[in-house]
């Protein structure tokens, strides 16, 4: 019986292994996501974090090991992370370049079931909120860095999930934007849902439950950033990061 207060599983890692082209990227990794949970992946560049992320989607199936959400195991039901979870990517391959911002997040919208006007709705809305109104008709291969990585986010609240995944969705965006998606994911976790993101930026790490370090493929540190000392935990992180040559 669960302890009262005791946090609810909603996704569950074990030993969970992924080789792409012969390298072995993730090493038996391990761990819970509870519900209501915002929580933080980082670790040095190459760690493993968007090949995790990937799995957690089921884009990416691990040669071992088992995902389970809501008890379900996709690994061997991938269509269920499909119905679950919703992810910005954070590649540029996956717009179409030369179709507008709108055109773009109304096309995802569409592949998520939104009609009509819930379609127009949330695209006005996903717009507003991430200061896209100006640029709507701009195609995609038009924006800046930033606004493309707000697309990216937008893309992502365009589907009805429960549970959300991030590829460093601050990453290039201006302070405004940063603060504006940091809000997004605290509504997105007061509304219910699990958020998931990767980042190599400390204030992002501030707005998470949990932070998990990866290092070469494998779960090295977990901490929580709103109850310990960030400063002596980041102390810690930089060092499993240093640079072999330190
Ligand atoms: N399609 C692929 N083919 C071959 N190797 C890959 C592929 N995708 C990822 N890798 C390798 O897997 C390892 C982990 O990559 P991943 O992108 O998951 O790391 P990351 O922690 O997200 O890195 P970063 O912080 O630089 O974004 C890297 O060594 C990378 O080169």
């Amino acid at each position: 019986m669960e302890r009262k207060g005791a946090r609810t599983k909603a996704i569950t890692l074990r030993e969970v292994n992924k080789s792409i082209g012969g390298k072995h990227i993730l090493k038996n990794v391990s761990f819970d996501i509870f519900m209501n949970e915002i929580l933080a992946l980082i670790g040095p560049n190459g760690a493993g974090k968007t090949t995790l992320l990937k799995v957690i989607a089921s884009f990416l199936i691990p040669d071992r090991g088992k995902v389970l959400i809501d008890s379900v195991n996709i690994v061997e039901k991938p269509s269920f992370a499909v119905e679950k979870v919703s992810i910005s990517t954070g590649y540029e391959r996956s717009f179409y370049y030369r179709l507008s911002v709108e055109e773009n997040l109304k096309f995802f919208g569409m592949l998520n079931d939104l009609l009509g006007k819930t379609l127009k709705r949330e695209t006005e809305k996903v717009m507003k909120e991430l200061g896209l109104l100006e640029c709507r008709k701009k195609r995609y291969m038009e924006l800046s860095t930033g606004y493309k990585k707000r697309v990216d986010v937008a893309r992502a609240l365009m589907k009805k999930a429960s549970i959300y995944i991030f590829d460093e969705p601050c990453s290039g965006v201006d302070l405004r934007t940063r603060l504006k998606i940091h809000e997004i994911m605290k509504r997105l976790k007061e509304s219910g849902k699990i958020v998931i993101f990767a980042s190599h930026d400390l204030e992002d790490l501030k707005i998470a439950d949990r932070v998990i370090v990866l290092k070469k493929g494998e779960k090295v540190l977990e901490f929580s950033p709103k109850k310990e000392d960030l400063a002596a935990v980041l102390r810690g992180v930089l060092e499993i990061q240093a640079f072999p040559e330190d």
